[in-house]
């Protein structure tokens, strides 16, 4: 359930009417609802119960300030892939402590700032990132703290190009290696192994391969121990899929009951990585329908967001709702291409929808709360979105709409 429900024949964010808010604030926007964003949260973090836990945001999703500074209150963990991703957690009142940092190619300058700041843990993903960490732990007398991320050669059964957990794709160290590599980095001086890291892919819609990936990871640890290396935490990942069409994914409560039918997950201290369970339901895309095209082969409803303010269609084909923020009353249902002004044939938002509308009207793109804001960009020399919370009836700009200069900012002629 999310806070984003007709009411008197127009969408509401909460307490407030989407088509007031795009009205004053303007079009494209994203709006996020505080509640839903926090249940989301707790949804996830009170699934564990008496278990030793965190739940560690997976920034990627949703990286806007005033999101992960709600977190950052209720007391949240944060997975993060870039200096970038650090540098938002810290700035939004994060704590450096409960910071996993993922990803295949920190660069030396972001393993020093992590080392500097002292995160939680570096979620290593090749051998020879374990040197580089070593090496650099070295030269600043510290020790770091890792958990290797495994590869578990396991089908996600979710779109390729979202899927990180088979042997072909980039992400991790192959399970055959692993138990190598562990006892390598035991006996590295700088090393301090923590625990075992998987991330099988994204918006999974069944549970069996998170089941098939946590099997390999126990068996994994057991074969650590009894080698004498201790494991104090598993971290899952993410990538519990969410409801944007008729799918029918697990509750965040499913998923932990169904973890835990396995004992032997109780001995450690679990981490997981949510991003889009939080985050795609707790925002929408408002846009305007600039204009109706229509023809004897195909009808478009052209509008003033396109694929740089939201890419998932264009990248994945991907399925998201668009309803009008105000439905009306009169006229007729007529079948629409919900397309941009990108001059690019894959900037589409929607294909084949049934709608009833007029050029001016808002439509609303539903579940954009995840990797919506976050892979935007400027191409087409496009400003981006303007951001707003809604909390309650309260609305406050979380980051405002990009401006003309700021499509060329630090660009520079060269001198005459
Ligand atoms: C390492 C890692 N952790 C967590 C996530 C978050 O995944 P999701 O948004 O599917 O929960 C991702 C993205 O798929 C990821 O790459
Ligand atoms: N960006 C993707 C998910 C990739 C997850 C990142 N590891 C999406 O929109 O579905």
């Amino acid at each position: 359930m999310d806070y984003f429900n007709y009411r008197d024949g127009e969408l509401f964010a909460e307490e407030l009417a989407v088509t007031a808010l795009a009205k004053e604030y303007g079009t494209p926007c994203y709006i996020y609802s505080r509640a839903t964003l926090e249940r989301h949260w707790h949804a996830f973090n009170d699934a564990f119960g008496e278990q030793k836990h965190l739940v560690c945001y997976a920034v990627k999703a949703n990286s806007n300030l005033a999101i992960l500074n709600l977190f950052a209150r209720l007391g949240s963990g944060f997975d993060i892939v870039s200096r970038g991703e650090l540098d938002r957690v810290l700035t939004a009142g994060g704590d450096a402590k409960k910071i996993v940092f993922s990803g295949v190619g920190k660069t030396s300058a972001e393993i020093r700032y992590a080392l500097e700041v002292g995160i939680r843990c570096f979620n290593v993903e090749s051998e020879a990132e374990l040197e580089r960490i070593q090496e650099l732990a070295a030269a600043m007398g510290k020790i770091a703290p890792i958990s290797l991320r495994i590869n578990p050669d396991v089908d996600a059964q979710t779109h390729p190009y979202i899927s990180t957990g088979l042997k072909e794709n980039k992400f991790g160290i192959s399970i055959e290696r692993a138990e190598a590599v562990y006892r390598h980095a035991a006996d590295l001086p700088n090393i301090s192994v923590q625990g075992i890291d998987c991330h099988i892919g994204s918006q999974l819609l069944t549970l069996s391969p998170f089941m098939d990936a946590l099997d390999r990871l126990l068996a994994l640890a057991e074969r650590l121990e009894q080698q004498g290396i201790q494991i104090h935490h598993l971290d899952l990942g993410g990538g519990l899929g969410v409801r944007y069409n008729n799918e029918k994914p697990p509750e965040p409560a499913d998923y932990m009951r169904q973890l835990f039918t396995d004992e032997r997950l109780k001995r450690y201290e679990i981490l997981v990585e949510p991003g889009r369970t939080i985050a795609a339901n707790a925002g929408i895309l408002v846009t305007k329908v600039e204009y109706l095209k229509r023809s004897d082969y195909k009808n478009f409803a052209v509008v003033d967001a396109a694929m740089n303010d939201l890419i998932r269609p264009a990248l994945y084909s991907a399925w998201q709702e668009i309803i009008p923020a105000q439905p009306r009353t009169a006229g007729e249902l007529e079948t629409f291409d919900i397309v941009g002004p990108v001059c690019e044939t894959s900037d589409f938002l929607g294909k084949d929808r049934d709608l009833n509308i007029q050029a001016g009207d808002f439509l609303v793109v539903r579940s954009a709360g995840a990797y919506g804001f976050a892979m935007s960009s400027n191409y087409n020399s496009r400003p981006r979105a303007c951001e707003l919370m809604v909390d309650k009836a309260q609305v406050y700009v979380v980051r405002a709409r990009e401006n003309l200069e700021d499509l060329w900012r630090g660009e520079a002629p060269l001198p005459a």
